[in-house]
């Protein structure tokens, strides 16, 4: 039941928790599963994760546009005219050195930042005026660099927030505990939890971010994103901290994303991820897009590796 302590109405430490978990039929008993019993649980979670979505999606049309963009603190040009687009179904990874302008990129397209010139257009709809809660449900869902959470809530109720975004009930409904609120709540719960089993972490749902592993709060950020119903999910520095056995499990879950149909945008240090991982590639230097291609075509441009000098040949290959 909602509280002012429990405002989702999700399972606590030691509570509720198996009851809401069997109740939704999400979480079966996964151990005693046959290998296609298992294949077809997955295929069920999958479609809980992205119900309005094909399960598989081809690299489409066009979904966002960056024209010209330009954003400017004082006289720091962060972002010079960048212009790139986002094929629906694809995975594009946004790179550069420190300070090129990325973050600035994902403020300006989440409504953080308004471009100083230039457009975002979304679907061939400009978001200059539309707010950041307005951006959040036309479809853009983010994560941050450092790790944003509400530490005191557990991972359920993280991923239930997410899924607000989406709730067509209005306060007054929630207050009339309208049978309609009802059911939005409870089915906020289950696709919350069929969220963190997508993500890897259902077996830790009931535990407050705070009290979870270092990767698991990575992976909470993202179901908490999901759970919004993005069509265009950004990621910044998803890797950030992991060791190479975690960052080889997040491109795993990246695929995962894409190929249960999300578009993603990828800002990442690590290199070998982002050629392990995307479709595309756009480069920034200096707030300017110094290149725009295939991962073995920006491998091999030579104003991307002048733009990494100084790097570890490493990490550039
Ligand atoms: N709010 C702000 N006010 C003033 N300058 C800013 C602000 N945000 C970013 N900048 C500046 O804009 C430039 C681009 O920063 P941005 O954070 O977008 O780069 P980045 O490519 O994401 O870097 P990193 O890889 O280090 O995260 C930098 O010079 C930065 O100092």
């Amino acid at each position: 039941m909602t509280t002012p302590e429990n405002p989702s109405g999700a399972p606590r430490n030691g509570d509720t928790g198996p009851e809401v978990v069997a109740e939704g039929g999400i979480v079966a008993e996964l151990e005693h599963m046959t290998v296609e019993e298992r294949a077809a649980h997955d295929a069920e979670v999958a479609e809980v994760v992205a119900p309005d979505r094909e399960i598989a999606v081809d690299v489409g049309e066009t979904l966002l546009e960056l024209n010209e963009l330009t954003v400017r603190f004082g006289g720091l040009v962060a972002l010079d005219s960048v212009s790139f687009t986002i094929k629906r179904g694809e995975i594009l990874g946004l790179i550069g050195p420190n300070g090129a302008g990325k973050t600035t990129c994902f403020n300006a397209m989440t409504g953080v930042y308004r471009p100083t010139s230039g457009q975002v257009l979304l679907e061939d709809k400009p978001l200059g005026k539309v707010s950041k809660h307005g951006i959040t449900q036309l479809g853009i869902a983010r994560t941050f660099q450092n790790i944003r959470l509400f530490t005191e809530m557990t991972a359920l109720e993280n991923v239930v927030v997410g899924t607000d975004a989406r709730h067509r009930t209005s306060v007054l409904g929630a207050l009339l505990r309208l049978p309609r609120h009802f059911k939005e709540e409870k089915a906020a719960v289950e696709r919350a939890m069929a969220l963190l089993e997508f993500v890897g972490i259902a077996d830790r749902a009931a535990d407050k971010a705070r009290n979870l592993p270092y990767g698991y709060q990575r992976r909470l950020e993202i179901a908490r994103a999901l759970a919004t119903e993005p069509k265009l999910l950004c990621l910044d520095e998803p890797a950030a901290g992991f060791n190479p056995q975690e960052k080889e499990e997040l491109m795993g879950l990246i695929k995962k994303i894409r190929d249960d149909g999300y578009t993603v945008l990828l800002i990442e240090h690590d290199m070998k991820l982002v050629m392990g991982v995307t479709d595309r590639i756009v480069v920034l230097e200096f707030g300017k897009k110094i290149a725009d291609g295939s991962p073995a075509e920006i491998r091999d441009n030579p104003a991307v590796i002048a733009a990494y000098l100084g790097v570890p040949d490493d990490d550039v290959a």
